[in-house]
């Protein structure tokens, strides 16, 4: 199991966030997962100095609209960081692939076309028991990570 806890992280290490502003698109599919993924990734960002009012969530149906979103806030160009927060759960079907694929490639053409850094937040999970444990389970929480992983790229995008 190459995954580790995902909420563990030093506050001395890393910088504050009160300065930046934040976007979070989040799918709603399989909410009882990303809801949780989308608390710890706010919590955190509170932790490390953000300003609730820099923060703004927005919900989207699935991760296939995760981009279509994301790429709506990019262009404000009001955001030091965005997250996008999806949960694909595969079925009997290659539609699970297809998912992850459009979502993947959205976020990196918005990371290498954009003025805005984009996180990827999207479990990509075989069984709903490993999406459970990444978000508030045995494993910690991925979006604590995706929280921190955003106040270090604001930080890098206002260098
Ligand atoms: N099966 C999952 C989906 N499917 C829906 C797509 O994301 C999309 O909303 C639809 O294809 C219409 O464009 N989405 C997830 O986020 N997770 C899944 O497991
Ligand atoms: C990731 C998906 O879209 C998946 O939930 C669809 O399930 P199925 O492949 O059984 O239609």
């Amino acid at each position: 199991m190459a995954t580790t806890n995902l909420s563990i992280y030093n506050k001395e290490n890393l910088p504050n966030a009160g300065a930046y502003r934040f976007g979070i698109v989040v799918s709603d599919w399989n909410s009882e997962v990303t809801h949780n993924l989308h608390k710890g990734a706010v919590d955190t960002l509170h932790d490390l100095g953000a300003k609730n009012s820099e923060i703004d969530s927005i919900f989207v149906p699935g991760s296939v609209e995760l981009v279509y979103a994301a790429t709506k806030l990019c262009k404000k160009k009001i955001y030091d960081a965005i997250i996008v927060i999806g949960c694909v759960i595969r079925g009997e079907t290659a539609h699970f692939d297809y998912v992850c694929k459009t979502v993947t490639d959205g976020v990196t053409y918005l990371n290498t076309h954009m003025e805005t850094p984009v996180v990827f937040c999207v479990l990509t999970d075989d069984h709903v028991q490993q999406s459970l444990d990444r978000s508030g389970g045995k494993l910690g929480n991925k979006g604590v990570e995706a929280g921190v992983v955003a106040v270090r790229m604001a930080e890098l995008k206002n260098k």
